[in-house]
């Protein structure tokens, strides 16, 4: 009998503050490049390299993110980084992935500006073992080589000058933010005026636990689709 081949799995980590077409597009070539089965979003609990800043609590930025993707039948999204609490490490996300699937071979998606980074990343040394990595380019980022042909990709796609302090920066100054994201995410973002200065949910000035975020109750629409729990259950 054939052996089946292993599941071919690609992880997009990201603030997702809010999600954008930048994003997808991201997601989407990588796909089709690395022939994956599958692409989970993941949204940061606490970015800790963007604790300078105010951050949208995560319940929100997850739910922008499932609906940004659910029209895409092999996008799926995760709350292993929210769930897990505290700071966000990309070792922590890996190895949960890897305990979660141990037979699936992964890659993880940056963009150029975010893999300029990693050196400074936690045990960054340790990443290489846990998934392949793919460096897309971005708009106004030189995509940085490192040599590491084994473990790294660069991959080129469609210039998306696309940012998500860019998508706030706007809806703050009252302008639009229709097809930078999806429409969905326009809607939400006005149901719950995110990114407008006199907002309540955005957390500016009195901070939530670490990062100013605020909290929002968790809903039974906000539950795991992929947990460490959900995948021993
Ligand atoms: N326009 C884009 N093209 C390619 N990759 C992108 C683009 N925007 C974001 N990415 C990548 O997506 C991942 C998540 O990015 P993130 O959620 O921080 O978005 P961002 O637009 O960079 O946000 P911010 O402007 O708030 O820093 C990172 O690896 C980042 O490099
Ligand atoms: O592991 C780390 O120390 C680390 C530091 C900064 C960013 N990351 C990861 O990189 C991804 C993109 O992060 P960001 O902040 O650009 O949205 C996301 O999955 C983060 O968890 C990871």
């Amino acid at each position: 009998m054939a052996q089946k081949s292993p599941r071919r799995l690609g992880i997009m980590g990201g603030t997702f503050d809010p999600i954008h077409h930048g994003h997808l597009v991201a997601a989407s070539e990588v796909a089709a490049e690395f022939r994956l089965d599958e692409v989970i979003f993941v949204p940061t609990g606490e970015p800790w390299q963007k604790a300078s800043r105010s951050v949208t609590a995560a319940e929100h930025r997850y739910l922008l993110t499932v609906i940004a993707t659910a029209s895409n039948p092999r996008f799926t999204v995760s709350r292993v980084d929210i769930d897990r609490g505290g700071p966000t490490y990309t070792i922590d996300t890996l190895r949960d992935f890897r305990r979660m699937y141990p037979q699936a071979e992964l890659f993880f998606i940056t963009g150029a500006d975010a893999m300029a980074q990693i050196m400074s990343w936690k045990n960054v040394d340790e990443l290489w073992e846990l998934a392949h990595f793919v460096s897309v380019t971005r708009p106004g980022y030189v995509s940085q080589d490192f040599g590491r042909t084994e473990q790294i990709s660069l991959m080129e796609i469609p210039a998306m000058a696309i940012s998500s302090t860019d998508c706030r920066q706007r809806v703050e100054d009252g302008k639009p933010v229709w097809y930078l994201v999806p429409d969905g995410v326009v809607q939400y973002i006005n149901k719950h005026r995110l990114y407008q200065s006199d907002s309540a949910t955005r957390g500016f000035g009195d901070a939530g636990p670490a990062l100013g975020m605020h909290t929002m109750e968790q809903t039974d629409e906000s539950r795991t689709l992929h947990s460490p729990e959900e995948a021993t259950s």
